[in-house]
């Protein structure tokens, strides 16, 4: 039990129902294996199903406590059911017990209506539509987690219409959430599409560019170089390699060895003297448009705040007119302009559970850090109480996780046990960043790696919640090491490259994950209900709140388990 909980009287509105059956009082873990789904494709190239994972195995042996909820597209707010979930959506889905509709959803519907063009943050940066140029800055993909084509090609020919005589992009290629080397079609696309803006007389033209995961997209301050580099490329015209095309440029840049799409070099697009044509100069419009936030809260920074120390800007451009698409934190207002207004989410898991007096730990490593935390709260940094609350980071790697695929999931673990002996906590939420980060690798062998010391851990883990007579839910937020091989989507078969070689998925799946609960203190009548067929993560949040021994708020999704 943790800090005397007598001491809370929260009002009526926040006020949680003791649940009519399960205690409270019991330690509650929730781990969250990211990236680990339940493929169909049951074969050797999925990391999931070839890994070696005893506990798993048992927990989904116990059909009465194991079940597979959806973990993409409308189940998390996106646009469609073709969209690959996320951590971003799908912590706020477990976070906040609700669905909301997400950052891809907000903006499509933004520029369907035309409403984009007509706000505050389009206002903001139109300032600079006469004598001066609009920077785009942002991912270069279809792929739909961070930023989508069509919306980039609807707001550079918006933005013509209303106004834009010079137009500089700055792309960053994916390889993560598509297919490697889908770069070069994407950057072909681009330059046909800026093509018919110059014919019809505006001046718009890729300025600069690099692989996302080297250049511009960071987050969590796992490495601010990364944001350097893009600052030098994006707004001094600095880097490595130049090129007159940018096609040129990610054609040649993708021969270098190891090169791939993510972490392609930086580059700069120069004119026929060599002079950079997209500097960002002063009173010039900068819009990064990506959706998601977390990749673009320290770009934000960089471009945001007049006094910044993470890196050596050499010149800080005055009379910026700086725009997010949406706002990427909201406690931080960051940044202060943006074109379409954020997901309000609200009365999230987290907020009910310390009102009522409960007591909360999380903990991840650095690259999922802020999925247990900002986004579980709701888009939201800071704790909700912190007499109430922990939140610890254990310091991520800086190589690439396939070298290292245990990433910290020990480390986490024992931070984990440690929290759980120490009495404190009411509810322990821990997420295991491996399946994902090194399924984003594309190496089989490394993410089999990852899932098998995923699930030594969890063994551990789940052996000190029992020794405690606690109780927990294990889960996903959606797909990724269950699929490592991009495949004929007819046959299943793995597509190969000209030399025969399977071509690696680096990307999420759209498979359903699991949810499986237990624990020495979890009644015997507990079972997985058999009423909701198509029940989505944003259930496990009231799931989780009747384990802690409360009803779940009347409008959260409804709980997966049934006590009769
Ligand atoms: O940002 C990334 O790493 C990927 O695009 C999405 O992965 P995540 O949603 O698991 O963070
Ligand atoms: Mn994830
Ligand atoms: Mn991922």
């Amino acid at each position: 039990m943790s800090a005397d909980m007598a001491d809370v009287n929260p009002s009526s509105e926040w006020k949680l129902k003791p649940h009519p059956v399960l205690p409270s009082g019991k330690p509650c873990v929730v781990c969250i294996l990211d990236g680990f789904g339940e493929n169909k494709y049951k074969d050797e190239y999925n990391a999931v199903h070839s890994a070696r994972t005893p506990n798993v195995d048992k927990l989904r042996e116990n059909a009465e406590r194991c079940r597979f909820v959806q973990a993409h597209g409308t189940w998390v707010g996106l646009p469609s059911n073709d969209d690959m979930g996320n951590s971003e959506v799908g912590h706020n889905a477990i976070g906040s017990g609700k669905v909301y509709k997400q950052g891809a959803s907000l903006v499509d519907a933004a520029l369907e209506s035309g409403d984009l063009f007509k706000g505050d943050g389009f206002a903001h940066v139109k300032q600079a539509f006469e004598g001066h140029t609009l920077h785009l800055i942002g991912l270069l993909s279809n792929g739909g987690v961070h930023a989508r084509y069509e919306q980039l090609k609807q707001l550079f020919q918006g933005a013509y219409e209303h106004g834009a005589k010079r137009i500089r992009l700055h792309i960053l290629t994916d390889g993560r959430d598509v297919p490697d080397g889908s770069s070069i079609e994407f950057v072909g696309q681009l330059e046909k599409d800026l093509e018919q803006l110059r014919a019809k007389g505006c001046d718009a033209l890729i300025a600069s560019g690099g692989g996302r995961m080297h250049v511009t997209m960071d987050r969590y301050e796992a490495d601010w170089e990364i944001v350097e580099r893009g600052w030098k490329a994006h707004v001094l015209g600095e880097a490595p390699h130049t090129f007159t095309k940018a096609l040129d440029a990610v054609t040649e840049l993708r021969k270098l060895p190891k090169a791939n799409d993510q972490y392609l070099e930086p580059f700069v697009i120069v004119d026929g003297e060599g002079k950079a044509v997209g500097t960002v100069q002063d009173g010039d419009a900068v819009v990064l448009f990506n959706y998601r936030s977390d990749r673009m809260v320290e770009i934000s920074k960089a471009f945001e705040y007049e006094n910044f120390s993470a890196f050596d800007r050499v010149r800080y451009p005055k009379d910026l007119k700086f725009a997010g698409m949406l706002q990427y934190d909201g406690d931080l207002k960051l940044p202060k302009n943006y074109l379409v207004p954020p997901p309000f989410i609200e009365r999230t898991s987290g907020e009910y559970m310390v009102k009522n007096g409960l007591s909360i730990f999380a903990c991840s490593e650095t690259q999922k850090f802020g999925h247990v935390t900002f986004f579980w709260n709701g888009n939201r940094s800071g704790y909700f109480d912190e007499k109430r609350e922990t939140y610890v980071e254990i310091p991520s790697d800086k190589c690439p996780f396939n070298e290292k695929p245990d990433m910290k999931t020990r480390e986490i673990t024992e931070a984990g046990i440690a929290a759980l002996k120490s009495g404190k906590y009411d509810l322990l939420r821990i997420n295991y960043a491996s399946p994902d980060m090194v399924g984003h690798t594309g190496s089989l062998e490394a993410t089999i790696r990852a899932c098998e010391t995923c699930d030594e851990c969890l063994g551990e883990l789940l052996a000190e919640v029992d020794k405690l007579g606690g109780v927990y839910l294990v889960c996903s937020d959606h797909g990724n090491a269950d699929d490592m091989v991009q495949r004929n989507k007819k046959t299943g078969q793995p597509l190969q490259d000209a030399n025969g070689v399977n071509m690696a998925l680096t990307s999420h799946t759209l498979a359903p994950v699991m949810v499986a609960v237990g624990g020495a203190g979890l009644k015997d009548s507990v079972k997985m209900r058999d009423d909701l067929p198509e029940a989505g993560i944003a259930s496990i949040t009231a799931t989780f709140i009747n384990l802690c021994g409360y009803e779940a708020p009347s409008d959260y999704c409804p709980t997966l388990i049934k006590t009769d």
